[in-house]
Formats: C-alpha cells, sequence, structure tokens
C-alpha cells in the first residue's frame, strides 16, 4: 500500500500567480475526484505527482520519499498514470501495449515471462479488449483505446492511480465499469486520484474532491463538502439543477 502527500506544492501553470499551496494526503482506499474547467490546471497537477512536471514550488513525497529522489523505474513500481493523450510512436498490438505495465518489473533485456503474459490477459478481459489481443491499437476505436490504457495500468498494478479523464471516449456502460473497476482497486488498497468532467460519477463514485479554480485557487475534502451546489456553480460559471437519484445528488446544467 502506498501513499502521496503533496506538501505546500504550487503546480506550475504558465503565466498564472501561484494561488492555494496543495497540502493533500492521498491515502490507501481513496478515491479522489479532481474537478476544474478548462485550463484549470488538473492535467499539470497530475503530471506534477507522477514526477512529470517540475512543480513551481513546494514537493511531492511518495511512502514519504521526495519524488525527485526516486528513480524513473521505482515511481513506475508505485504509480501508475492512465493519460489523456496519447501518441503511439510505433506499431504495437493490444496485448503488447497491455505487456508495457510489466515493464518496470523487468530488467533492461529480461523478456515477459508467463506470470506477466497472465496478468496482461487478466486485465484485457477485465477491460473487454481481450477480444482485440492481436489487433494494432492504432486501428482501434477511441473508447477501445481507453480501456487498453486502463488495462496497460492494471497490468502494472500501481499502489497509486494517478487517472487523467479515465472515462474520456467511454459508452455509459463501460464508463460504469471503469469506475467500478476504480472502486475495486480502492477497495483492495490502492490510492485513486482522477481528473473528471463528469460531476455526476465524481458524486457517485469518489469520496474525496479536489476543486481547481482558473485562479490557481484551490480546495479540497470530504465528498459531501465539496459537492455544494454554489461552489460547484462558482467553479464552473454554470447554473446547475440537483436532483436526487438513489441517495445521490444529480447535476444538471440549467439556463
Ligand atoms: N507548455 C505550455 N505552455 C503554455 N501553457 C501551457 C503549457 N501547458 C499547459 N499550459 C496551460 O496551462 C493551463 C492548464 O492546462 P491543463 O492541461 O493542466 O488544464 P486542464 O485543467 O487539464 O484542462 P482540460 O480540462 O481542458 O483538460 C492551460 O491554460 C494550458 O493552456
Amino acid at each position: 500500500m502506498s501513499r502521496l502527500i503533496t506538501q505546500d506544492l504550487i503546480i506550475n501553470v504558465p503565466d498564472r500567480c501561484d494561488g492555494t499551496a496543495l497540502n493533500i494526503a492521498l491515502e490507501p482506499g481513496q478515491i479522489w475526484g479532481v474537478l476544474g474547467p478548462n485550463g484549470a490546471g488538473k492535467t499539470t497537477l497530475l503530471h506534477t505527482l507522477a514526477g512529470l512536471n517540475a512543480p513551481r514550488s513546494g514537493h511531492v513525497l511518495l511512502d514519504d520519499q521526495p519524488l525527485e529522489t526516486l528513480r524513473r523505474r521505482k515511481i513506475a513500481q508505485i504509480l501508475g498514470m492512465v493519460f489523456q493523450e496519447r501518441l503511439d510512436g510505433f506499431p504495437a498490438t493490444v496485448l503488447e501495449t497491455a505487456l508495457i505495465g510489466r515493464h518496470p518489473y523487468l530488467s533492461l533485456w529480461q523478456m515477459e515471462g508467463a506470470d506477466d503474459y497472465a496478468q496482461a490477459e487478466s486485465a484485457l478481459e477485465q477491460l473487454d479488449v481481450a477480444h482485440l489481443r492481436h489487433r494494432l491499437v492504432s486501428t482501434l476505436s477511441g473508447g477501445e483505446r481507453q480501456r487498453v490504457a486502463v488495462a496497460t495500468v492494471l497490468t502494472q498494478a500501481p499502489g497509486i492511480w494517478l487517472a487523467d479523464e479515465p472515462t474520456n471516449h467511454l459508452d455509459l456502460h463501460h464508463q460504469s465499469a471503469v469506475m467500478a473497476l476504480m472502486a475495486q482497486q480502492a477497495a483492495q488498497g490502492s490510492a485513486i486520484m482522477m481528473c473528471l468532467h463528469d460531476l455526476n460519477l465524481a458524486a457517485r463514485w469518489c469520496d474525496h474532491i479536489l476543486l481547481l479554480y482558473p485562479s490557481g485557487e484551490a480546495c479540497w475534502g470530504p465528498r459531501d463538502s465539496m459537492l455544494v451546489p454554489s461552489a460547484l456553480e462558482r467553479l464552473y460559471q454554470q447554473r446547475l439543477a440537483t436532483v436526487e437519484v438513489n441517495g445521490a445528488p444529480v447535476f444538471v446544467p440549467v439556463s
């Protein structure tokens, strides 16, 4: 089990003032939703937490170690990232792509073994893409590619998931399936942080929420204290109506 902590973290969004310093503890078993309008800095935050972007100031600690002191390989054994955008640099099949999730555990020229294949195959089954295992990823639909990306991180089996809009391109059934998978991972002790544009997925599946404003201002806490209509209306500059379905709030934009 792993935890990720930010200490007075200011993410580096170009041409923006510092805003609120982030002091967040992402603990095993928690599911955090990061909400904010386009350009608020959600992707920048996840990339900073993964060590892909340098912070403007402050620190990220992974299992109490400053991120910048850890080797990439060690980080990749703990932390998995579902990216919002993916570039297919070279032709690879779905199975070869999922197997990339095992690379942090293999030495430089070591081939994947039976256990690695079994983990990749199991992840492809769980994401409902096993039937596509021999297809080139470049030939897949947007939703199929998204599910392969999640399956690759599942194959990696990280203690911490950073997922940038993991339900992008997914139909309703697969949106629910991916969120249920995240909940299952959290129940098994993983810590999850994901950027979401769908408030209703956040209300249904997340237990903690971080609101990120375009000014750099931010607030965070348990879900029910954060998903307050007035705060969300200010966040999105959008009027909302709230209804309740099965005991959970559902937010609907109104003119
Ligand atoms: N390399 C860069 N040079 C200049 N500006 C950048 C660069 N990278 C990001 N930005 C700006 O930083 C801001 C935050 O971008 P970021 O991708 O983190 O936002 P986001 O909240 O994830 O947005 P979205 O909801 O649209 O995905 C944006 O205004 C973006 O244009």
